[in-house]
Parts: C-alpha cells; structure tokens; sequence
C-alpha cells in the first residue's frame, strides 16, 4: 500500500514533461502517427496490467493523454511516479 505525497514531494519526484492537476498527474504524449499512439496506449497498457496500476488514457488524434492517480488512496502516491516514469521510458 503506498502512502500519499505530500505537496513538496509531488513537486521533487514529478518527471519532467509531467504536469500535476489536482489528484491527478498527467501528461500528453505526441507521435507522428494515430496507430503510433494506440501501439504506446497498448504498450502502457501492459505496464499498468503488470503494476497493477491503471491510467486513464484518451488516445486522440497523434496524440495520447494520460492521466495517474491512486484511487485507493485518494490522491498521488508513489506508484503514480513510477508508472509514469516506466512510460517515459517506452515512449521514444
Ligand atoms: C482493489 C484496487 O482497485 C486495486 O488494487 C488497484 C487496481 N488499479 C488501480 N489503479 C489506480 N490508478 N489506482 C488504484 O488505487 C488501483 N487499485
């Protein structure tokens, strides 16, 4: 079970590219293409399933926005910075 961030740490451990909104950290991946999005959306996918930590994703046009929060404990954990640091690194 991980524990809530406070501000500060949120602030420290947020990766670059990232943007904290409220309860939420997010970040909006571009590509070249729209079937290179929905294979990144894929890829993630099968990260969070392995986490067992699960993203909102909106695949849009060239684009995929994500979005981490940890609704078991109600706010932004550990778990959200890790996951979207293992999507940084599948994201080329
Ligand atoms: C029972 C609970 O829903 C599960 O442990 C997992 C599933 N995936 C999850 N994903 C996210 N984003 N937050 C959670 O708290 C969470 N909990």
């Amino acid at each position: 079970m991980a524990d809530l961030l406070s501000d500060d740490e949120i602030a420290a451990q947020l990766p670059d590219e990232w943007e904290r909104d409220g309860d939420e950290i997010t970040r909006t991946y571009e590509f070249d293409a729209y079937l290179d999005g929905v294979g990144f959306a894929a890829a993630a996918g099968g990260l969070a399933q392995e986490a067992f930590h699960h993203p909102e994703m909106t695949i849009g046009w060239r684009e995929v926005e994500v979005r981490l929060t940890t609704h078991d404990e109600g706010g932004i954990t550990g778990n959200d910075i890790d996951l979207a640091e293992r999507f940084d690194e599948i994201y080329e």
